[in-house]
Parts: C-alpha cells; structure tokens; sequence
C-alpha cells in the first residue's frame, strides 16, 4: 500500500498479513502511517498503490465509503466516531446498514437489543444517555463495543470479521484497559481478527500475538510477541533506544506558588492542596475518583461549587473563574480531549499555535506569525507539511504536540495537564517530559492528572491519589513508582496527606 499527501509519503510500499484470530499490533512512532494505512482500509482514503485481499478474496480499492462493513471491517478510529448530540442507542445503530432498514426500525427491540449488549460487556450505559454527558472513558467504551458487536454480526454472514482498534486505550484507566482487553480475547476466540494501534509497549507485549513496527511510511518488521521484548520494539519504533527512568529534578525548600482550599465540583469534595515553584505533581486515581476534575476546575473550564486558589499571591474565586481569568492568571491548561478542546479542527496550524497571543489589533503580521509557528514545530517537533495546513490532517500525537507548544510558550507560572502524553509515541515522550520540566525550571509549577503511572513514576515530584472525590494517599520522592501508586490505587492508602 502507497499514499502520499503533498510532500508527504504517508505510506510507501506497506505490506502486512493478518490472521484469523490474532491480535496484531500496528506499532510507530507519531506520524509513521498507521491511521493513514487503517483509513485505506475503511475507505476513508485511496491509496496511489497497493492491494487488498480479505479471506483469499480480492477486494476493490478504492474502498467505497460504508463498503468497508460488508467485508467484515469494522474500526474504531482516534476521534471515536460518535454522534455526540445523539443517545448511546441512536450512535449504536447509525450506519448499522447491513442489519437495519432505515426506514422502518422498532426502536422498542433495538433498545432492548442494546440493554443486553450494554449488560453483556459489563458497560454502566443506558440507551437513552446521551453521548456528549458521557466521560470519556464510556465514550471509549461505547465506540469500542458498537465495533465488536458489528464484527460479530458480520460472522453470521460468515465473513471473517476483522476489528480495527486504532489507539483505542489513552484514555482508559488500567482497569478498564483489563475490561477492554477481555473483550478483545472474546472475539478473538471466536476467530475474528484484531489490528491493535497502541504507543503502549506494555499494552502491546500483554495482548497481541504479532506486531509491526511502521517507521516513515514503510513496514520496519513483523515481530512474534512471545519471542520478542520491550527493548526490541522501543528500538524498532524510535530507531535508537529510550529510557523510562525516573527523572526529577531536585525541589529546592520553597513556599507554594499555588495553593487550592476547599476545592469541589461534579465529583472533588472539598480538596485542599498545594504545589511549590519547579514541582510537578501527579493526580491519580481510579475511574471517578474525580482526579481529571481538578485541572478542569483551576482553569475555567468548568466552573467549581467552592474553591480558592492563592496563586503567587493573588487569590481566585474558583466558583467565578473563566478561562479567560485563568490566561490572564499565567495558568495554562491542556486538556485530554485534543480533538475537541485541544485544537480548532479546521484553522491553520500558524491559527492554531497563535491564538493564545494574538492581540486586539487590526493588523495581523502573518509572516511574522507563520515563522513563529516554524519554529515552535521545531522545538517540539510537530512533524508536519507546513505551518499553513489544516490542524485535522496531522497526526494524533502531532497534535497533542501542537496543543503543548501553543500554551507552554506563553510561559506559563501553573500548568494544568490532563493525560498529557495519550497518543504520544514512546520517543517524543522524552521531548514532552523535557519541554514540561523546562517549564519547572522558569519557576512553574505542574499539576499532571493521569492514570498512567508509568508517567508519573518517570516525572513526577509527588503523587496524589484520589478517591471519591478525596485525597486518599500522599507519594513522595523514592516512593513514587509505578507498583505503589497502583497498591495505593487499588488497596487503599499507605498515607493521608492533603497539604
Ligand atoms: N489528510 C492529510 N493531509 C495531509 N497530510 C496528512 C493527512 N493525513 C495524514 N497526513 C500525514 O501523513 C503522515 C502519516 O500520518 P498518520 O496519521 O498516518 O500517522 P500515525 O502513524 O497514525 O500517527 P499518530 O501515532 O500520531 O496517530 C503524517 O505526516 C501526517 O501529517
């Protein structure tokens, strides 16, 4: 398979075998062509080459919009592909046009027919729920069994059945990957074939039987997972070897440059925390713990029930905040849902990267503007064509970059990250990891919610881990690593601490 867009060969001679049954890894690093190959295969693009063959029988390419389904594809794509206006049944059976007719559908069955499907994969769903009051994480979940329950529909035409999963788990909290995986080992019992996009190494080692590695548009290797390890394909990804070791810097004696009092929203009941110049703090918990919430509320984005934040000597009304209170404030917030609230989908890279700093005036120095853009690519290496092309044709991980670059370089004295690195490869981690302890070094200071503790293990200074809406446990220094933020997680905590 072939694909080139502008400049950019996307795909350059791709080929790959899938078997009945097997969980295969499509692994590379930000922009090597995964979504590119899986957008082929759903009809999304034509490909300039290549050729397709599903059980021994050739397929036409390109693939006609829809006609994917028929030959037994199904996919869930980054961005999940839901409705988000529309309920948990309307986004289950829209486009189902192999087993509906649109026009005339009992939706008392169907709801029943969704209920089951809900209770079979466990999914705390109602039918009638709408998806945009969804966490993300049921989001996930939804667009993930929608995917398996059409594949194995396809079976009763007794076509082979091949689900696509492209990065469906940087969302997902440890528990509910075990779900997802579960899931997975299902269908793969029952013959059908599973294509498994994931920057996770770990995930990738746990669940698939053959993984290949892209690298710039070609096929570097197929690899047997039961023969292989995670040096191997770190190497094989990135070209060169990384390291996951713990990396902080040294926190000098100093007093809070943020303090949080008092802080409650959807979930957080009265928090109190604090977090001191250069540190980076991690937020951690299990699904609903209410973690994620705190960079929401210390930036705007939702408004708190009760809370203040002392930030540098200035106090916050965190019940009155807007985001535009927070910019001003030197407070920068990046969230986890980029496709949404990360990027502005249809505006310029150079539109996007700027935004932030764009003042008041009539008059616009693009060029001015366009170089800035350049050189913030460069330094957090946004592989893209140019600075004028639309922020939706990067790739995942490039636009997580971009989001970073556009609010760290305005300097920011508390930075606000949600799952910082979903969708990053294992390589431009290292970068992101420098780009934000850069920002320590000028004086901020980081508050990190994550449910990646490998993350925090490798970055953070110290780790909160919260439950129901309270900190439950305190790690600090030596003691945060990945096994104890996963004991304090899951077996109650080893400290109380709330500062
Ligand atoms: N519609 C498009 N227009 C222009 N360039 C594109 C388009 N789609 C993808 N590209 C480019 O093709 C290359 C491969 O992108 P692709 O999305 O396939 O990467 P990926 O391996 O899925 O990366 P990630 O892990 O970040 O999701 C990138 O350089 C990307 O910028």
């Amino acid at each position: 398979m072939t694909k080139t867009f502008g400049g950019v060969q996307a795909l350059n001679n791709v080929a790959l075998s899938i078997q009945p049954g097997e969980v295969h890894g499509l692994l590379g690093t930000n922009g090597s062509g995964k979504s590119t190959l899986i957008k082929v295969l759903s009809g999304f693009h034509a490909p300039d080459a290549g050729s397709l063959e599903i059980d021994g029988r050739p397929v036409t390419l390109p693939m006609p919009l829809g006609r994917s389904e028929a030959h037994g594809l199904a996919f869930v794509h980054q961005n999940l592909g839901l409705l988000y206006e529309a309920s948990v049944l309307e986004n289950l059976i829209a486009g189902d046009h192999e087993r509906l007719n649109p026009w005339r559908i009992n939706w008392r069955a169907e709801a029943e027919r969704a209920r089951v499907l809900l209770a079979e994969y466990e999914l705390d769903l109602m039918p009638d729920q709408i998806v945009a009051d969804l966490s993300p994480v049921q989001r996930a979940q939804l667009a993930i069994v929608r995917a398996a329950d059409r594949v194995r529909e396809h079976r009763h035409y007794g076509a082979p059945g091949v689900l696509v999963l492209d990065e469906p788990t940087p969302f997902l909290p440890e528990e509910d990957v075990a779900k997802l995986f579960a899931i997975m080992r299902r269908l793969k019992e029952s013959g059908v074939a599973i294509i498994f996009v994931s920057h996770d190494i770990d995930e990738v080692l746990e669940v698939t039987d053959r993984s290949t590695v892209l690298r710039d548009g070609k096929a570097i290797g197929t690899y047997y997972t039961a023969s292989t390890d995670r040096e191997t394909l770190v190497h094989a990804i990135v070209g060169r070897a990384v390291s996951v070791d713990r990396r902080v810097s040294t926190l000098s004696e100093s007093r809070p440059i943020a303090t949080i009092t008092r802080l409650s929203g959807k979930i957080l009941r009265d928090v109190s925390l604090s977090v001191r110049p250069g540190e980076i703090l991690g937020l951690t918990g299990l699904i609903g713990s209410g973690h994620d919430e705190v960079p929401m509320l210390l930036s705007g984005a939702v408004q708190a029930v009760s809370g203040d934040l002392m930030l540098d000597g200035c106090s916050l009304d965190l019940t009155q905040l807007r985001p535009a209170d927070a910019i001003a404030a030197r407070i920068a917030f990046i969230p986890a849902d980029r496709q949404r609230l990360g990027i502005a989908p249809e505006l310029t890279l150079t539109e996007n990267a700027m935004l932030p700093i764009l003042g008041h005036g009539a008059w616009l120095n693009h060029e001015k503007l366009r170089r800035a853009t350049a050189e913030l690519m460069k330094r957090f290496t946004v592989k893209a064509d140019n600075p004028g092309q639309a922020a939706s044709e990067l790739s995942g991980g490039n636009q997580q970059k971009l989001v970073l670059g556009k609010w760290l370089q305005l300097g920011p004295q508390l930075v606000l990250l949600d799952e910082p690195t979903q969708g990053i490869d294992v390589g431009a981690r290292q970068e992101i990891y420098d780009r934000v302890a850069e920002a320590c070094a000028r004086g901020g200071a980081v508050i990190c919610a994550t449910s990646e503790f490998e993350q925090l293990e490798t970055i953070a200074h110290r780790v909160l881990v919260f439950e129901r809406g309270r900190i439950k446990a305190e790690l600090k220094g030596d003691d945060v690593t990945k096994a104890s933020i996963a004991q304090a997680c899951y077996e109650g905590a080893q400290t109380h601490a709330a500062e």
